[in-house]
């Protein structure tokens, strides 16, 4: 790094049975880091690989004594999801694949691959912790389509139009929700409610002894303030951050009016939902 130019991207290949998320918050958010080498690079994005022909199997033995198997950790965690190996396997099987992982991590741009082959724009410069990348697929019931890695400048989404949904795969669910404009107060408001959900792993009025807890492994959104202003939200487990994005013009982006806010990991149960919707109402 002391060689200026010396590098244009710097790939790290964990372990088959890393969990992303340290790794992440570690290049992301730390102070020391900041200091150090962090001044002069950042997170890009984690992409991760899932087996066609062994995922879902992985998937379905991974179990860790917290609950929360590192497959669905590496899934949960990703901004980019490959689902290589496609030639292998029939396209019902992929489609089934598809949908599991969408599940579990519905922010995510997931590609079908054949021995890793993609277009590196999409996985690479994507920028995906930075403020104006916090885009989200438009649901969680959207598919992406790309009948091979040839064909992947084909993806495209069908949203079919459905109120977000709760779901729940091993442990690990995802929550979607969309908020109207909020007052300036407001944001206060929904800061205090995510800081208390990530750093305390419960709901803001949560007794102690009734309600599981809570662990998010990723969050995302995009809020919209009444004054003009646009905030993003970037989350890796406990650490998070709610900035303004200056300029953000949604329309250039293709971006919805309304704000959206997605958070996936464990015990994001009805309530959850219930809490957060209440609060922007
Ligand atoms: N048909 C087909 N074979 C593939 C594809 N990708 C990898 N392979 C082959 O699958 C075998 C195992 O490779 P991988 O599954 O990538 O191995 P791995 O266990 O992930 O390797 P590590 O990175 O060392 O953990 C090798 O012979 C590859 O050439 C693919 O998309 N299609």
């Amino acid at each position: 790094m002391q060689r200026k130019g010396a590098f244009d991207h710097i790939l790290l290949e964990t372990t088959g049975l890393a969990d992303p998320g340290p790794i992440a918050s570690m290049f992301w958010q730390n102070e020391e880091f900041s200091q150090g080498l962090g001044r002069d690079i950042h997170l890009d994005g984690v992409v991760c690989v899932v087996d066609a022909v062994f995922g879902k199997k992985q998937m379905e033995e991974d179990h860790a004594s917290d609950g929360i198997g590192e497959s669905l950790r590496q899934i949960a965690c990703a901004d980019v999801i490959l689902i290589n190996k496609s030639d292998l396997v029939q396209s019902a099987e992929l489609d089934s694949l598809q949908s599991l992982v969408e599940q579990i991590n519905p922010a995510a741009s997931i590609y079908r691959t054949t021995r890793g082959s993609i277009d590196l724009k999409l996985m690479m410069g994507i920028d995906a912790y930075s403020s104006r990348k916090a885009l989200l697929k438009d649901s969680p019931t959207s598919h992406s389509h790309s009948e091979s890695c040839d064909d992947v400048d084909h993806e495209h989404n069908h949203d079919h139009g459905r109120e977000p949904h709760h779901y729940e795969v091993r442990g690990i669910s995802s929550l979607q929700v969309s908020c109207p404009i909020l007052s300036p107060s407001r944001l206060q408001t929904v800061d205090e409610w995510i800081r208390t959900v990530l750093w305390e792993n419960k709901l803001p009025d949560d007794s102690k002894t009734t309600s599981s807890k809570i662990e998010v492994l990723r969050c995302k959104g995009i809020l919209r303030i009444s004054d003009g202003e646009t905030y993003v939200l970037q989350g890796v487990r406990s650490l998070y951050e709610l900035s303004p994005v200056s300029n953000f013009q949604s329309a250039d982006m293709g971006l919805p009016d309304e704000g959206k806010l997605v958070f996936i990991g464990k015990g994001l149960e009805e309530r959850v939902r219930k809490s957060l919707e209440m609060l922007l109402a």
